[in-house]
């Protein structure tokens, strides 16, 4: 695929969701993705208005989390939140399902909080749905995958960082049951001592659009002292 170091950045969303970050943390992190050129910054929605002014005037997009990292506020809770979030600043939006409801089979449940999803940020930031594949069946994560798809969502997303890690079966099953051109993969919750060839498979050979990790920066550090070497 022969990426440079800037297309190389702009598979990764940087993300920090610690609870013990203070504010100086957070302008630090937003700091690091921008110098590094990562598609965008995550954090918790609080910090949302000192990401977007830290960012401001660059190409790295807001991001923000909704209900991070349980999924289980109420669906009107989930709503207010991206309204919040868009309206300080965020251009990108990762919301987690409510997993209960998903495993009892309500389906009508999780495509209305989906649909509220995308109808909100439709126009203004993506959407990405975070499904926790490591308390799913591969029928629920494929069930999943295409009310996300069917619904319009920008990005399926694997894992919150804060329970077990997806497997590379799991991540096929997601990229199987997408319905459509318009909706991608990210994955995320990945080990943290992953390496930088690691994502260059993940993205070249298993169909990856994005990558969430709080280590984006040391990544696209690692990639252009191994562009410098080769
Ligand atoms: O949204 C989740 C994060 O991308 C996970 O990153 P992390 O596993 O480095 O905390």
């Amino acid at each position: 695929m022969n990426l440079t170091v800037a297309e190389y950045a702009k598979h990764f969303d940087m993300a920090l969701h610690l609870q013990s970050s203070t504010e100086e943390d957070i302008r630090a992190h937003a700091r690091a993705a921008r110098s590094a050129g990562v598609a965008a910054c995550y954090t918790n929605s609080f910090w949302t208005p000192v990401v977007a002014e830290e960012l401001r005037g660059s190409d790295v997009r807001v991001g923000t989390a909704i209900s991070f990292p349980y999924g289980c506020t109420s669906t009107d809770m989930k709503f207010a939140e991206i309204e919040e979030g868009l309206r300080l600043g965020a251009t990108a939006v990762d919301m987690v399902v409510n997993i209960g409801r998903l495993r009892e089979g309500d389906d009508e449940f999780t495509r209305r909080e989906v649909e509220g999803l995308v109808e909100r940020t439709r126009g203004t930031a993506l959407s990405k749905v975070i499904f926790e594949v490591c308390f799913l069946t591969d029928e629920e994560i494929a069930r999943l995958t295409r009310i996300c798809s069917d619904a319009g969502v920008d990005y399926v997303k694997t894992a919150t960082g804060s329970q077990g890690f997806p497997t590379e079966a799991q991540v096929q099953v997601m990229r199987d049951n997408i319905t459509n051109d318009n909706t991608k993969l990210k994955v995320s919750g990945v080990p943290r001592t992953f390496t930088m060839p690691a994502t260059l498979w993940m993205i070249e050979q298993l169909g990856v659009s994005l990558i969430g990790t709080r280590s984006a920066a040391s990544l696209v550090q690692q990639y252009a002292a191994h562009l410098g070497t080769n």
